[in-house]
């Protein structure tokens, strides 16, 4: 039978109402609950947001802009810790070769949550342009940055402070040998920075590498994704892409649902495998597609009993399941919290 057949049985029997929304590869994993429960209509959307960590010229930048590239169907920005460099005094610009650019003092963090802070609060935000010239972050007009569906962190220490860590939907950290990276450094700061190649070497052997031990690598542990060899790694990022689409996929219905939860799939090999509940409404997985089914309560009793009796044996526990939540639960909000207590 097709699962085409199976879904316009299920319509037919149950009266309920599709969506029409898709979400192919949805995982069985639970996933964010947002806290507060407003409509539907008027809740607000938060940004998925993505952290790229690594070390100097690992590819960062390079990974990012693929990844931009590939999800040209979203509204991305694209967020540079390097933008949140402090001015430098004229002290410090006196004797800018011992200015440690790579410690995590060296940016101004509290600037960049408010930004973030901002974004995530639907209102545009100035980003400074830093000038690696002149070391300042005033020398160029600011980038005015819209609110976005996706806004990727790059930096070689956005993984440093656990504030900034904690916003982050997805940590990824590009993982280049240090020799690769030394040989583009040099390459990127003589050439396009103009600097003497004796200055690279020193602030490489003084900052640099002992940063990258003492503060990027430790945050290493964070990353849920590690890309080795940065933008070569095409498999790396277009698997990466693929997962962001999925998670933008579940993350668009906690946006727009308040108290959805996917549930962890402990029914292997079965058709139906994911349920979640959104306020009386059901969504679930079926034949390999994953489809919202909105229905009401009363609804969602004759569709578990057609589920029964189309796939006899193999759905009993998840409907018994849901039929005894279904009972039990006068209220409709109530339903999914009973089946993940
Ligand atoms: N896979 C690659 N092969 C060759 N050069 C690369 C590759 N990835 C990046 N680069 C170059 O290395 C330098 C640093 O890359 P970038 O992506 O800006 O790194 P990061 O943002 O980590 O500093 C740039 O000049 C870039 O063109
Ligand atoms: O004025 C500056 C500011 C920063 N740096 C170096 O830049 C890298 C970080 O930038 P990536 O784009 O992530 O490579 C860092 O290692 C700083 O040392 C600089 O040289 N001068």
């Amino acid at each position: 039978m097709g699962s085409n057949s199976v879904e316009d049985m299920i319509e037919a029997s149950s009266g309920v109402h599709f969506s029409g929304f898709h979400m192919d590869g949805l995982e069985s994993k639970i996933i964010e609950k947002p806290t507060t429960s407003p409509g539907a209509e008027n809740v607000h959307k938060q940004p998925f947001i993505i952290g790229v960590a690594g070390g100097a010229a690992s590819g960062k930048t390079t990974v990012c802009d693929m990844i931009i590239q590939q999800l040209h169907d979203q509204r991305v920005v694209l967020v540079n810790q390097d933008s949140f460099y402090h001015n430098l005094t004229e002290e410090e610009l006196a004797r800018v070769h011992e200015y440690n650019f790579d410690h995590p003092d060296a940016f101004d963090t509290e600037k960049l949550l408010d930004s973030i802070e901002n974004l995530r609060h639907d209102r545009a935000v100035d980003i400074p342009n830093y000038d690696f010239k002149s070391y300042k972050s005033n020398a160029f007009p600011a980038r005015r940055v819209n609110p976005s569906d996706v806004i990727i962190l790059e930096g070689i220490l956005i993984f440093h402070d656990p504030r900034v860590r904690e916003l982050m939907n997805m940590k990824i950290f590009v993982d280049t040998d240090a020799d690769v990276r030394l040989a583009r450094r040099i390459r990127r700061d003589t050439v396009d920075k103009g600097r003497d190649i004796g200055a690279v070497l020193d602030q490489y052997s003084k900052f640099v590498k002992p940063a990258f031990d003492d503060f990027i690598l430790p945050t290493k542990k964070y990353a849920d994704i590690i890309i080795p060899r940065g933008g070569d790694n095409h498999v790396a990022i277009d698997l990466i892409v693929q997962h962001i689409r999925t998670k933008l996929g579940q993350h668009d219905l906690c946006k727009i649902y308040s108290n959805l939860y996917v549930i962890q799939s402990t029914f292997q090999g079965l058709y139906i495998q994911v349920w979640i509940s959104v306020r009386g409404y059901v969504v679930f997985r079926l034949l390999g597609v994953v489809r919202v089914w909105r229905m009401r309560c009363e609804h969602a009793a004759k569709v578990s009993r057609l589920a029964k009796f189309l796939f006899t044996g193999k759905v009993t526990m998840v409907s018994s399941l849901f039929m005894k939540n279904y009972r039990k639960t006068s209220q409709r909000g109530m339903y999914c919290y009973w089946i993940l207590s």
